[in-house]
């Protein structure tokens, strides 16, 4: 197989379509050439039929040129066999004879399938123009299969996208009669396509809006939107599975067109029945408390808005109870949080069984329940009153979980509308601040807000206020209150004691800012201002005057649970050149108590850096000693009431004298506060009391005083 330029021809390049010129004459490829060199298109040449059919086995042709008087097989043969070979039965056959153009030979070529028949000589115009005419036919037959082949390959394409994915797919006609369905949808309606098809879709769809209405499809607003040639979207419709179950889903529908006319509809769905559950979990979750199951904060507060703009309108009266349980904390640090977890549960059935249909309940957080009581128009103070009782008595029976048996409490506030309060935030407010007073007035109580809470709550906010402004304009002062040391008469100390005078005349003690600030997070900014203040102090004492003394220094509950603390104190001592002995820290045992582990923790670090600390007030609180012996303690201070009634009670004397006695016997100091007579000195020297303190010896003086004395005492002018 020769090109007659000598190229070996394999294929047909550059994608020109391919001609084959099958003559035994090599001559005859050449003329034949020569008319048709502007052809675009590969030639290429067999010299037998043999060959020509061969040649066409294996490349495909556009258009083949038949010679019909070759030897061996002529070209009738040739084409009869080219006509039986699928690959080449449709190549446009031309014949070219130099026989007689008798028609008996024409028709024979049209027999065995020629398309044209060309006699030589041959007429150049003639086979240019029908030789163009066939390639363009190629040209479009083969284009033509081109785009057949993609239409299949996207056709398959589809069909297993739609039996591979999980969206349902549900295609109906203009009648609303079944006419597909892929696996996802036969599996989700239960039924093979078999038996879908030809049904009509309101067996399957709900096609209205409502689950008990059915409809006609052609009522529908589906049909009637994809009538319209618009898509029909649902983000929420119920379809039905063989056994009539019916199932949430999302769908939508498009219509398929013929023209104009909409000939049916394709329904594409998704099952939504674990999203709608999620959705509705999630939905419940943000609306009840999930261990009580009762109505979370959020929720509860809508209904107050709500309780409040029915009385507005109805000119109606409600109540609000806020409920506190009494001793939570301790069930919950003794036993744990699972207990305390399934305690108020128990609380909240307990109550729940006391409120009637209508009223409302919900768990503002932790250990605090609201109640509103909506339902009567009247008496509701008393209605209040009366169920504050009920709860209070059924929550003061023993509790019994896991095997522990315990009693707690609780405290009620109680609110009303329109006496409290008329707005949200008030009457909240209100219903609060009553159970704050119910809980200082001993617990197991309820109380109803009244002015003069108010009163209180507006002087507490009033303080806060004052606090921040203290702090930011730095409006305290330290006094000082000598520390005698009994054996040697001489002053070894002194504790500092915080002042704040708000307007020059009032005084507001530690005992009542103290905790305020502690209450509003702000102690520490405080506290660090004592430490510092102290230091200051202590080295202007050596610095200017050679005094070298030990300052006690009070420490809130918020400053132990500072881990930093200890090494803060340290550092400033260094700081201020300041040796680790002349600071010591007081506090009390309920402090410690609060949180032991961080207290240890505290204790231990500051007996790690050689800085004293003492128990303050020692005597009123846990009055154990078992503990003291198991804490890095330096010195226990004798609660200044027992000094008090050292003449009056014969108790406190044999307290005192105990105390002394077994603080001894652990190896600690004793300090006794609170000392005004002589006679109480003389008592406290006489036991072996280490040191003494207390107006006797003198008041908690301003720093500038205390230096005076300091140097009065060392010169002996005391
Ligand atoms: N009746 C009587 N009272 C005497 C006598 N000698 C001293 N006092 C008073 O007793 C209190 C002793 O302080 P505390 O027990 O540590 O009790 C202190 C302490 O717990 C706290 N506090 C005072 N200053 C500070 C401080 O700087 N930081 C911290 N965190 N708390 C402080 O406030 C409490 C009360 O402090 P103050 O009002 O200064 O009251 C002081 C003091 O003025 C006396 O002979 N008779």
């Amino acid at each position: 197989m020769q090109q007659e330029n000598g190229v070996e021809l394999v294929r047909s390049d550059g994608g020109l379509p391919n001609i084959l010129i099958v003559d035994d004459r090599p001559e005859n490829h050449r003329v034949i050439k020569r008319i048709l060199h502007e052809v675009k298109a590969t030639f290429h040449y067999a010299h037998s039929g043999k060959e020509g059919l061969s040649m066409a086995l294996r490349e495909k042709y556009a258009v083949i040129l038949l010679d019909v008087m070759m030897p061996d097989m002529d070209g009738f043969e040739t084409a009869s066999l080219l006509r039986c070979n699928e690959s080449t039965r449709h190549v446009p056959l031309i014949f070219i004879t130099a026989a007689d153009p008798s028609k008996e030979l024409e028709f024979k070529g049209y027999e065995v399938g020629a398309v044209d028949y060309l006699f030589k000589p041959i007429n150049a115009h003639s086979l240019r123009s029908k030789i163009q005419v066939f390639l363009e036919l190629e040209d479009q037959r083969s284009r033509l299969q081109r785009t057949l082949g993609d239409v299949q390959r996207l056709e398959s394409k589809n069909r297993l996208l739609l039996e591979s994915i999980g969206e349902g797919i549900l295609g109906v006609d203009a009648q609303g009669r079944i006419t597909y369905t892929n696996p996802a949808c036969e599996k989700l309606l239960g039924l093979p396509e078999a038996q879908l098809s030809g049904r009509g879709i309101q067996e399957f769809v709900n096609l209205s809006h409502h689950q008990e209405e059915h409809i006609a499809w052609q009522d529908s607003q589906v049909f009637k939107r994809c009538n319209a040639g618009l898509t029909f979207h649902e983000e929420f419709g119920l379809f039905y599975n063989k056994e009539k179950q019916v199932f949430p889903v999302k769908y939508l529908a498009n219509p398929i067109h013929d023209g104009n006319r909409m000939v049916g509809v394709v329904i594409a769905f998704q099952d939504i029945t674990q999203r709608r559950k999620i959705e509705e979990q999630l939905s419940r979750l943000a609306q009840f408390d999930t261990l009580t199951g009762l109505l979370n904060r959020g929720t509860f507060e809508k209904h107050l808005h709500r309780a409040i703009e029915r009385a507005d309108s109805n000119r109606r009266g409600f109540s609000l109870l806020h409920l506190d349980i009494d001793h939570f904390r301790q069930v919950n640090d003794q036993f744990g949080h699972d207990v305390g977890d399934l305690l108020l549960q128990e609380v909240s059935h307990r109550v729940c069984r006391l409120i009637r249909d209508g009223d409302l309940i919900g768990r503002l957080g932790g250990d605090e329940f609201i109640i509103l009581l909506e339902s009567f128009t009247e008496h509701h103070n008393r209605n209040a009153a009366q169920l504050a009782e009920r709860i209070i008595d059924v929550l003061s029976e023993a509790f019994k979980i896991h095997g522990h048996e315990f009693f707690i409490g609780a405290s009620i506030g109680i609110a009303t509308f329109p006496e409290s309060g008329e707005l949200f935030e008030p009457l909240l407010q209100a219903a609060e601040l009553a159970m704050f007073k119910a809980k200082s007035s001993g617990r197991q109580n309820f109380q109803f807000f009244t002015e003069e809470l108010q009163q209180q709550a507006l002087a507490a906010m009033e303080l806060e206020r004052n606090l921040r402004r203290a702090l930011a304009q730095q409006e305290f002062e330290l006094y000082y209150q000598p520390k005698l040391e009994l054996g040697s008469g001489r002053i070894l100390g002194c504790e500092a004691l915080v002042r704040w005078k708000p307007d020059g005349n009032m005084t507001i003690g530690p005992d009542t800012f103290i905790p305020k600030l502690e209450e509003m997070g702000r102690i520490g900014q405080l506290g660090d201002w004592i430490i510092d203040q102290v230091c200051r102090q202590l080295k202007h004492w050596r610095d200017e005057h050679g005094l070298s003394l030990c300052v006690a220094v009070n420490l809130s509950v918020k400053q132990l649970q500072q881990e930093a603390l200890p090494e803060q104190v340290g550092l400033l001592l260094d700081q201020y050149e300041l040796p680790r002995d002349c600071i010591e820290f007081e506090i009390t045992e309920s402090m410690m108590m609060h949180d032991p582990e961080s207290a240890v923790a505290t204790l231990s670090a500051f007996q790690f850096l050689g800085i004293a600390v003492s128990v303050d007030d020692f005597g009123t609180g846990y009055s154990s000693f078992g503990y003291l012996q198991h804490l890095p303690l330096d010195a226990l201070k004798i609660d200044r009431l027992f000094i008090q009634r050292l003449f009056q009670e014969e108790k406190s004397a044999e307290i005192v004298r105990a105390i002394i006695s077994l603080a001894h016997n652990l190896n600690l100091k004793v300090i006794a506060e609170g000392v005004e007579t002589q006679q109480q000195l003389a008592f406290l020297q006489d036991e072996g009391c280490d040191f003494a303190q207390g107006y006797l010896i003198s008041r908690p003086v301003p720093a500038e005083e205390m230096t005076q004395l300091l140097l009065g005492h060392r010169d002996g002018k005391q």
